[in-house]
């Protein structure tokens, strides 16, 4: 039997509050805790990828019936097991592992593995009100957004909307900020920018055959 891979560390408060958010209210926004040169070569990363062409139009649909739609989703993605390996991508892979360990002893979410992938939004661009947890997949338990704009000013918009029952919150795509929720309740939406907008978006998955959720 295949144990979860498990590596003792003291969980920062940061990791804790984020916890402490989702089993609140759903989603959480904190700081991602990555060094700033992680964060830099990420965004320059992105970048490089956009101007190399080397990101592809993301489609929308289900399974089978897939399609590039700018007007409900204009972002252009490279999954991150795509790109070629660097040091800065695997401190966000294990920053990202810490979280998932971290929301399964506290929250018992069963989190088994993470998928993930760089997108960019050109100026213009969003991506009309969603959930991330498709109807005949329904591993997607988590949805994290790691933003990677370092210039970012008020006014450029390219803001992540989340729509809650008590109104809209807005998230502003700085730099180093780290958005979370569940990907099954959290309805939201990217409203256009007015520059180019660079991420890494991901998701904290379900194993297929996990016992204890069915
Ligand atoms: O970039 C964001 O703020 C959210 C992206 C998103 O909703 C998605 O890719 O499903
Ligand atoms: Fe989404």
């Amino acid at each position: 039997m295949k144990m979860m891979p498990e590596f003792p560390f003291a969980v920062p408060d940061r990791l804790l509050s984020i916890a402490d958010l989702l089993a609140e209210q759903g989603w959480a926004v904190a700081e991602s805790g990555l060094a700033p040169e992680v964060l830099d070569q990420l965004e320059r990363n992105c970048r490089a990828l956009w101007q190399d062409e080397a990101l592809r139009p993301a489609a929308v649909g289900r399974a089978g019936e897939r399609q590039v739609v700018p007007e409900i989703r204009g972002d252009h993605i490279r999954w991150l097991d795509d790109c070629p390996p660097c040091a800065a991508q695997d401190a966000y892979v294990e920053a990202m592992a810490r979280l998932r360990l971290t929301l399964n002893r506290t929250l018992l979410l069963g989190l088994d593995n993470y998928e993930t992938h760089y997108a960019l939004y050109p100026p213009g661009a969003g991506y009309s009100r969603h959930l991330d947890r498709f109807k005949d997949n329904p591993l997607r338990t988590v949805s994290v957004v790691l933003y990677l704009n370092s210039q970012w000013q008020p006014g450029d918009g390219g803001e992540l909307r989340l729509h809650l029952p008590e109104g809209p919150v807005d998230v502003a795509p700085r730099a180093g900020t780290l958005a979370v929720f569940m990907s099954d309740s959290i309805l939201h939406e990217v409203l256009p920018a007015r520059r180019h907008r660079a991420s890494l978006v991901g998701w904290f998955r379900r194993r297929p055959d996990n016992p204890l959720l069915r």
